[in-house]
Parts: C-alpha cells; structure tokens; sequence
C-alpha cells in the first residue's frame, strides 16, 4: 500500500499565507477530491505536493510502510489550452518526458495509441494539438497524464471544458486506474455532486484551512457547506443513488 502524509503543511506566497497547517493523509487506491469555494487554495495544494512552490511542513511518501523520497506522478494542470504545434499523439507521448531517450521506444507508442483509444481519440491522433476544441484538448491532457501509469495522480478541474458524457468517461477512466494500480489519486473537482459519485474521500479547504475530510456523507452536511460556500444547498439522493447537491439562489446575489 502506498500514501502520501501531509505535515503541517504551509505555503506563503508574494508574502501571503495560502495554505495553513494542513494535515491530511492519502492512500494507494482511493480517489480523493479536493473541494472548496474558488481561491480558497487548491491548486496551490496540489502544486505543493508537486513541489512546484515552495512549502514548509512535511510531505512524505510511503511504499508499504517504507518511506520513499518520491512517487513517480502525474499534473494535470488547471489551464491547458496551448499554441503548441505537436500533433495529439506527441503530445501524449509527452507524458513519458521523465523517460524518453532520442527516441520513442515501441512499446511507448504502443501505449500512446492504447490510452487513445481508451479516450476514442485514435482518430485525430496525427491532429495538431492547437486545432482542437477546448474539450478535445483537456482530453488529450488526460490522456498524457495516465499514459506513464503514474502510482500518483493528481488532476486539477479535469473535466471543466467536458460536456456531461465525457465528464461521466473521464471519471470512470481515472477511478478504474486508481483502483486497479492502488494509485494515490488527488483531483480538484467543484462539482460536488459529480465529486460524491466518485470520492472515496473528500478534503474540503476554506481560506487554506481544511475544514473537513472524511467520507462525501461526512463531508456534505448543508450547514457545513452553506458555511463554506456561503450559499444555501439540498443534499438529497437521486432515484438511483447517488447523492446530489442543489444549491439555492443566495440572497445577496444581485442579477440586476
Ligand atoms: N503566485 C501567486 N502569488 C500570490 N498569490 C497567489 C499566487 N497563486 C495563487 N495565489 C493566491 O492564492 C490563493 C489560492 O489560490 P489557488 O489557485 O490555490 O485557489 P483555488 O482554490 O485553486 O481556486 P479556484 O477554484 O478559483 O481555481 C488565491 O487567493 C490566489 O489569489
């Protein structure tokens, strides 16, 4: 079993405390959401555990119970839209950067076009990266992230620029590879009810604080959420199961 134990974990940035003593910790296997109002310090979170700003507090990693410096892992990043010229499948390829020589080996292409395929995107494969939609492209980012099978996941809005069959696609993708790999997946997601079909854990963050972590049951308490969100919701349960969020019009939203 494989986790991540974050220690007292602070970042400051431009001299601005973001991040204030977090301590949580993740585990191989589980897809864990990260949720919380805009601003409130998800990215940085992510960009931290990446080592992409600098932090203070402990990040660890563990191998079973062995500590190891590092998790061979995969960013996803908030904002993909790029000029850039390569086509999809080098893009995809991209994602072996750590391991590339002067050339792609075989099996790499071999696995660039499998995880294609997995995304029915075979089919624009030679398409250059910057003629594709929005959607297309977050896609194809995905795609790149899971192509190195990373035993560390993590997705910041993953399916913001997805229409809701892709969404539901890219969701079951990344779930099915976390529990069969028993990889670590961390995803920022601010579709609640979306995030409760698919959590196994949620960590709810406020101001840089985490106000909550636990189960989506434990998590989605409408007091907590009104709190957090500053807007009234219903937590119920669709016909098939599933829980969902309905957020109320706020009072203080002025549309006029
Ligand atoms: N480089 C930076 N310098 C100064 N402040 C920053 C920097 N990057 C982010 N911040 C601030 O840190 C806070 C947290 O930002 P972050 O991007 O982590 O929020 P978030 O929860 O991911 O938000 P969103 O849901 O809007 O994407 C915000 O107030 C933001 O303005």
């Amino acid at each position: 079993m494989r986790s991540l134990c974050l220690e007292e974990l602070c970042v400051s940035l431009s001299g601005k405390s973001i991040l204030k003593e977090i301590n949580t910790q993740f585990t191989g296997g589980d897809f864990t959401s990260i949720l919380g109002p805009n601003g409130s310090g998800k990215t940085t979170l992510l960009k931290a555990i990446m080592g992409m700003v600098r932090s203070q507090g402990r990040i660890s990693c563990f191998e079973n119970t062995t500590p190891v410096a590092r998790l061979e892992s995969s960013y996803l990043c908030q904002f993909i839209h790029s000029n850039c010229q390569l086509t999809v499948i080098e893009m995809v390829l991209l994602g072996f950067v750590k391991q590339l020589s002067w050339q792609v080996t075989p099996e790499q292409e071999s696995q660039a076009e499998q995880i294609l395929s997995e995304f029915n995107l075979l089919k624009i494969a030679t398409r250059r990266f910057n003629t594709l939609s929005g959607g297309q492209q977050q896609l194809v980012a995905m795609a790149q992230a899971l192509v190195s099978k990373p035993s560390m996941l993590l997705l910041d809005e993953p399916i913001s620029a997805l229409d809701i069959r892709h969404q539901i696609q890219v969701l079951e993708i990344a779930k099915d590879y976390t529990k069969n790999t028993k990889t670590i997946t961390i995803t920022v997601l601010h579709d609640l009810s979306l995030a409760a079909r698919y959590s196994d854990k949620f960590v709810l963050l406020n101001d840089g604080h985490v106000v909550e972590a636990g189960s989506p049951a434990k998590v989605l308490q409408p007091e907590l959420l009104e709190q957090v969100y500053q807007v009234k919701v219903e937590v119920g349960y669709c016909s098939n199961g599933y829980l969902h969020i309905t957020p109320t019009i706020p009072t203080d939203i002025n549309v006029n």
